[in-house]
């Protein structure tokens, strides 16, 4: 069975693991360095980044962590994790975080605002549904959530997200940036993959559309270095068009 690391030290690793159990494939919970030489890809899930920050240093997990996105294994980062992957994260807290590094973007760390900001969206995304089938929006879970403000060449913006105005003038004023224009139409990222790196901006594992995890799955079959190629995706989406399952999913 393809084993999948889920980075446990905090935030959504228990629902990273339950979703990957619902597409037939065991998670494993990594806390140490050398628990990644299990595995041939990892989850970072959603948190607070700065806590798993400094366990992530007290664990002497960055230099494994970085040897193993360098290595080109699979690594997909949800809202703390995307933090983590980015190379660039501004709004961080005073004295900053250590960051893992080399996903070429830059990540507002809180860009829609506080706990009380948190929603949830429907969101298009062309390139999900057309690989894992099933309608094309899925629902986004965005609990103070990050947004991917700029991107480098060789990434594949996955979705974005349409910011009400007034949302660009506060996540501005927020930056200490100039006053937001108020006007002006603004859309940010909220997921892509640059080679091995997969990062969204919210959590599907609090949802019971495991099309996110299908298509992580199908990357670790494309480049996951000494993982399974035979990973195939199971189930049907059928029960996508039964009327939404109440938040949170924990089966
Ligand atoms: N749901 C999340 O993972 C929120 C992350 C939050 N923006 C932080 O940096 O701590």
């Amino acid at each position: 069975m393809t084993l999948v690391g889920v980075l446990a030290l905090q935030g959504s690793f228990n629902e990273h693991i339950a979703a990957l159990r619902r597409v037939g494939v065991k998670g494993v919970e990594i806390r140490k360095p050398e628990q990644l030489e299990n595995v041939g890809s990892l989850i970072i899930p959603g948190g607070e980044s700065t806590t798993m920050a400094k366990l992530a240093e007290y664990h002497n997990l960055f230099p494994a962590l970085r040897e193993f996105v360098k290595m080109g294994k699979p690594v997909w980062g949800t809202c703390a994790g995307l933090i983590f992957l980015a190379n660039k994260a501004t709004g961080q807290k005073t004295g900053g975080q250590e960051l893992i590094g080399g996903l070429d973007c830059t990540v507002h760390r809180n860009f829609f605002g506080s706990q009380i900001q948190s929603f949830e969206a429907d969101i298009a995304a062309p390139e999900l549904s057309s690989k894992e089938g099933g309608p094309e929006t899925f629902r986004g879970v965005f609990i103070r959530a990050p947004a991917i403000l700029e991107v480098g060449p060789e990434v594949q913006v996955l979705a974005d997200y349409h910011v009400s105005s007034n949302k660009e003038s506060d996540s501005n004023s927020a930056d200490g940036g100039e006053e937001g224009n108020t006007t002006s139409e603004k859309r940010v990222i909220v997921a892509v993959r640059q080679g091995n790196l997969l990062a969204t901006a919210f959590h599907p594992e609090l949802t019971a559309d495991t099309r996110w995890h299908s298509y992580f799955l199908k990357m670790i079959g494309e480049v996951g270095e000494g993982s399974s190629s035979s990973v195939v995706a199971v189930g049907t989406y059928s029960h996508l068009n039964q009327p939404r399952i109440d938040l949170p999913i924990y089966q």
